[in-house]
């Protein structure tokens, strides 16, 4: 499934009709990130995906149900473990829509980074409002515009190719948005900017996002060990509290969600599916130079 490598150059980036043509991506980086994301097919995505059809990239938050494990090593233990991985997933998306405040079906959503849409599929399915996401690949739109399609949610829920710093929303037509594990692709003063344009006064902007922890004092190994593994730039927690607080966006909460975190990193570490990251997070969590943060904030 998906798992051919787009033969689209970074100046020219195609999409369906209902993943509509927006031009391509602003710097060369962007191109890379387009690409890295329309080669991706890695199966800890694609089979927790599979388990009920919401695909995520993004982690997972919450205590491991060890009674949904299983004692013993069977053939069924490796689907268990995956169901169980994909369910913690699912709830750190719970958690993040949990704090967009009071949206009524009138009300419009912003996913920026929308990945495959699961979250974007959840937005609507608990507030039943429209939901629009961006992301820079066209893979990721056309799949998640497929699986709104599959849906017949395709009237309240669509992916469009486009870069988050400059979207096609006007200005305060978003009730509340969101990065869930996006914003370490973007400048935060410039993504701050965007989304204070496009939300409502008195909207509500919402990320969680992993950051490097000032006290540390810079990024660690771990740290620099992800961001060479995802092509990203992972911010500190000072630069995004800095920037949100340049761009009228108020922190209403700001969640610590490390230790929340901690336990779907330890139980993926044990399943088939590792991808050979699982240790940097694991350190770098536990030694605090990294955390995983949510922060929800008020566009004032
Ligand atoms: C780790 S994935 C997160 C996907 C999704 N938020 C989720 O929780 O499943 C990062 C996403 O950010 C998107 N992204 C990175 N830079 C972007 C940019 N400048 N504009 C739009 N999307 C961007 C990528 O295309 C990808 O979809
Ligand atoms: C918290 C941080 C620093 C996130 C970086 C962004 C990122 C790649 C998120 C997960 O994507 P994924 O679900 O595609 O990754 P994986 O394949 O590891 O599950
Ligand atoms: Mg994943």
């Amino acid at each position: 499934m998906d798992s051919s490598v787009t033969s689209t150059t970074s100046t020219e980036l195609t999409a369906t009709d209902a993943a509509p043509l927006i031009p391509g991506p602003a710097t060369p980086y962007q191109g890379d990130i387009a690409r890295y994301w329309d080669g991706e097919a890695r199966p800890v995505n694609l089979r927790l995906g599979d388990v009920d059809g919401l695909y995520h990239h993004h982690y997972g938050i919450g205590e491991v149900d060890h009674s949904s494990l299983g004692d013993t090593e069977d053939s069924e233990s490796e689907k268990k473990l995956i169901a169980e991985l994909h369910r913690l997933e699912s709830a750190q998306a719970d958690v993040l829509l949990g704090h967009l405040g009071d949206i009524g079906r009138d009300d419009t959503l912003v996913d920026a980074g929308c990945g495959r849409g699961g979250s974007m599929v959840m937005a609507h399915q608990r507030f039943g409002c429209k939901v629009e996401g961006v992301t820079l690949s066209a893979k990721q739109a056309d799949f998640a515009n497929r699986r709104a399609h599959e849906l017949r949610i395709q009237d309240h829920v669509r992916a469009r190719v486009c870069n988050m710093l400059s979207t096609p929303f006007e200005t305060g037509q978003a009730a509340a948005s969101w990065n869930n594990e996006s914003s370490m692709y973007v400048d935060l003063q410039d993504l701050f900017a965007e989304h204070s344009r496009i939300l409502k006064v008195g909207g509500r902007y919402v990320t969680i996002t992993g950051c490097w922890n000032p006290r540390y004092g810079q990024p660690s190994k771990w740290v620099s060990q992800i961001n060479a593994h995802f092509e990203c730039n992972i911010h500190s927690r000072r630069e995004y509290l800095r920037a949100m607080a340049d761009n009228r966006l108020v922190p209403q909460a700001v969640v610590d969600l490390t230790p929340a975190t901690l336990p779907y990193w330890e139980l993926r570490a044990t399943s088939s599916l590792v991808t050979g990251i699982e240790d940097a997070f694991i350190n770098s969590y536990k030694d605090g130079s990294f955390q995983y943060l949510l922060i929800a904030a008020d566009r004032v």
